[in-house]
């Protein structure tokens, strides 16, 4: 019985998720994050197990492993696995919620504070000599707009009352009590839109959230502001945020997910003003060393003792 493991960051800093699989009988194959098909193929008609970071686990995936029990998200965003296809063949997807929550929210925290500051230009111009004196945008005090207030988005708010901030919140569900015991302004998406200095996206990429921000979406923000986005590329439309950060619409973005991963060239990339990351909110050793753990046992559990996963995400 094969597991397949697609994730980069699989058991990066602990073995014990690869002891818990092999004692288990289960024979672990390693492979890369973007393998296709072709490369899958050998494997997949002895597959009991996947877990994957962004592999599409799509309708022909599934066709091709006839044993396949259960699919595990590596992190949060399900977005990548067909969730009809699967329910319809009764294999299980399930995802790690809250593993990776401070993480992410630290990174989204991160890339607010450097696109204010201007920190990578800033760095690169100091090392090129130039000795650069570069008059930024404050953070502490002004107003920001989280859209998508669950796990990743509530701990941005924490960290943004810290910093003495405004916060706005945007959610398709409201959480009451959260936003009353830490001052959170739950508002339109258009409220929030125009009100905030920051705007930081933490929505799923759902048919609801893809293209949220367009070109018309950003023409509403402030034109001294700056748009954030740690959740999905599809969330923002990339070809309007190039026009907006080149046409003054915005001040500033900064993105760690696009529409196409990996993405080596991105007419984005070019821009002083935009801050391009790679995937890599989530990288970190506290965080992963829970995300594997968390997989191996929905695939133990499930496979070897025949019991439900834990955080079904296709409704089974
Ligand atoms: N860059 C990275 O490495 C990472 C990115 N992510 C992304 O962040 C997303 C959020 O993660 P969590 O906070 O853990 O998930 P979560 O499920 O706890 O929170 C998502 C929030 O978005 C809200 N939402 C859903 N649809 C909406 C809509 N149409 N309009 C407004 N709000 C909506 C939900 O009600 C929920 O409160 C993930 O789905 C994933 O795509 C997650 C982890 C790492
Ligand atoms: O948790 C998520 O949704 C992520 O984007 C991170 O995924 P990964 O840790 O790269 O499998």
């Amino acid at each position: 019985m094969k597991v397949i493991c697609t994730s980069p960051s699989f058991a990066k800093y602990d073995q014990q998720p690869i002891k818990l699989l092999n004692d288990a009988g289960l024979e672990l194959i390693m492979l890369p994050a973007d393998a296709g098909l072709e490369a899958l193929a050998p494997h997949l008609e002895q597959t009991v197990a996947m877990i994957v970071a962004f592999t599409d686990v799509n309708a022909g995936l599934i066709a091709a492993a006839p044993n396949l029990k259960i699919v595990c998200k590596h992190g949060v965003g399900v977005d990548n696995i067909d969730l009809n296809a699967t329910r319809e063949k009764g294999i299980f997807v399930t995802n790690v919620p809250d593993a990776n929550k401070h993480a992410v929210a630290d990174f989204a925290f991160s890339l607010i504070l450097n696109c204010a500051r201007q920190l990578p230009y800033a760095i690169e111009q100091t090392r090129a000599g130039n000795w650069p004196r570069i008059f930024a945008s404050d953070v502490y005090g002004k107003t920001i707009g989280i859209i998508g207030l669950g796990n990743i988005g509530k701990q941005v708010a924490l960290r943004a009352r810290g910093f003495n901030m405004r916060v706005l919140a945007h959610d398709a569900w409201q959480d009451a009590q959260f936003a009353a015991d830490n001052h959170i302004e739950y508002v339109s998406l258009d409220e929030l839109t125009e009100q905030s200095d920051f705007i930081t996206l933490h929505t799923p990429l759902t048919p609801e959230t893809k293209n949220l921000f367009d070109l018309a979406q950003m023409k509403k923000m402030k034109s001294t502001s700056y748009l954030i986005n740690v959740s999905r590329g599809g969330v923002v439309n990339e070809e309007d945020l190039f026009l907006a950060l080149t046409q003054g619409v915005i001040k500033g973005a900064a993105a760690d997910v696009f529409l196409q991963e990996p993405c080596n060239s991105h007419p984005l990339f070019a821009l002083d003003n935009f801050i391009p990351t790679a995937h890599i909110a989530g990288y970190t050793e506290g965080a992963i060393s829970n995300i594997g753990e968390q997989c191996v046992y929905n695939i133990i559990e499930h496979v070897i003792h025949q019991r439900k996963p834990k955080n079904i995400m296709n409704g089974l």
